[in-house]
């Protein structure tokens, strides 16, 4: 799939982008200027993933959702919520056949969950979402192929129409994607690259409502910029990739955020070959034998805690439980991921090595977009539930309240139209 998802596929994304992201604020401002002092309670995560989901159809299959707009999308209906309802929190019964499965054949397991999605409505909801995704998957493969041939390739941008384009190109029918498995790869980035940015968001906010002046500065930072490409003739929103890059103070924001809430919590790995894990330092074993490696034999299961890593003291200092984005610009390296770990930031946040997030890029873009739009155009603050905000593994990590886990993501925070632009 690297073809596309390279640096310049991604920059090209930008206005797509930036369209989702003023589609969202300009829903949120036809809200606000009505109401009495242009301000209101929304719940974020609600939101985000409704923008999310058209910015992943636009940029990755060139497909309109139209979540923002009408609800009644077959695909948009079948994705709202999905993590929430499918990964909340597993009862025992639940817990006992996941394990269980685990130890079957892939062939049994799957067939396993086949049969339990009849009477389980997790596992019915899931299979309900895979297969209208798989309709709509094999619906957009046919029609890509089709305006391939037709255009000859020009002109198509979006992920899943290069994917087609180089498929089609490859003469290696060994290496060549069957159609099945271009539906399956399109299904991974529909489940990969929506909620992982919409709870993103979510948490982004939230932190900026808990530090106003974090929110202050992040906005005059932008005004700055807004001014500047004024006075260069260009559109006052008219941001490119390289803008993005050039506001030291976002990009803090935005690394801190990644290492302070990474949407995905943990990843699992299974050691192939016997193996051993080399550790930093020596440890004493129960028998006082001291180690430097633990042996990993052959089928061990590892989980690799992203979160635990990106809040590691020895890594970021006393403070790593502090949100603290001016760690990002202080010149010690070792308190900000003095090691060379992750694709982004040093931080484990988008993995490290061959089986890394593939779309870091699109998603750091993606989360620059929406930031600069949200935090030019409205002030957030903080209302009493975001005390018992907790944070929740679905899947990817969702905000929820304390009490109310069952009614899915959950992140209420005012908004209001930003003072210094009414
Ligand atoms: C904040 C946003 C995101 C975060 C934190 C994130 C994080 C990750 C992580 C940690 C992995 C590795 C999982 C593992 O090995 O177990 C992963 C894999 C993956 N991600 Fe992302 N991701 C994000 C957004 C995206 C987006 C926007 C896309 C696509 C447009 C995407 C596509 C993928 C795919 C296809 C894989 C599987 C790669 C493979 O197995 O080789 N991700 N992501």
């Amino acid at each position: 799939m690297n073809p596309a998802f390279g640096a310049s596929e991604a920059k090209a994304l930008v206005p797509i982008f930036s369209a989702a992201a003023s589609s969202l604020s300009n829903k949120w401002k036809d809200m606000l200027l009505v109401s009495n002092d242009q301000s209101d309670v929304f719940n974020i995560p609600k939101w985000t993933s409704r923008a999310t989901l058209d910015a992943i159809g636009q940029a990755g299959f060139d497909y309109n959702f139209g979540a923002m707009e009408n609800q009644d999308n077959r695909l948009s209906k079948a994705y709202h919520n999905l993590f929430a309802d499918v990964f909340a929190a597993p009862s025992d019964r639940s817990m006992i056949i996941n394990a269980v499965a685990s130890l079957l054949p892939i062939k049994f397991m799957a067939r396993l969950f086949e049969y339990l999605s009849r009477s389980n409505p997790r596992l019915a909801r899931g299979r309900q979402a895979r297969e209208v995704a798989r309709e709509v998957a094999r619906e957009l493969v046919q029609e890509k192929s089709k305006e391939i041939l037709d255009r000859e390739g020009k002109g198509a941008r979006d992920v899943m129409s290069l994917l087609v384009k180089a498929n089609m190109a490859s003469q290696n029918e060994r290496t060549r994607m069957s159609d099945e498995e271009l539906y399956a790869q399109m299904l991974i980035i529909f489940i990969a690259g929506h909620e992982t940015t919409a709870n993103s968001i979510s948490w982004i906010l939230l932190e900026l409502s808990r530090h106003p002046e974090i929110q202050d500065k992040l906005r005059k930072e932008i005004r700055e910029k807004e001014s500047q490409l004024v006075s260069e003739g260009r559109s006052q929103s008219g941001f490119t990739a390289d803008d993005y890059d050039s506001l030291p103070y976002m990009n803090a924001v935005l690394k801190e955020a990644m290492r302070y809430h990474p949407a995905v919590i943990r990843m699992h790995r299974m050691a192939f070959v016997d193996d051993c894990l080399p550790l930093s330092e020596s440890i004493k074993t129960a028998s006082g034998k001291e180690i430097s490696e633990i042996p990993v034999p052959k089928g061990q299961k590892v989980m690799l805690s992203i979160g635990g890593y990106n809040r590691n003291k020895e890594v970021y200092g006393e403070d790593a439980h502090v949100f603290r984005p001016e760690r990002w610009l202080e010149n010690d390296d070792s308190k900000k991921g003095g090691t060379s770990i992750g694709v982004y930031a040093n931080l484990l946040t988008f993995s490290g090595g061959v089986r890394s997030c593939i779309g870091w890029r699109f998603a750091v873009l993606e989360l620059q977009t929406f930031l600069v739009e949200l935090i030019s155009n409205f002030e957030f603050s903080t209302t009493p539930k975001c005390d018992k905000i907790r944070r929740e593994t679905r899947g990817v990590m969702v905000p929820t309240i304390e009490g109310e886990v069952e009614k899915g993501g959950q992140c209420p925070l005012r908004v209001r139209i930003a003072r210094d632009t009414e």
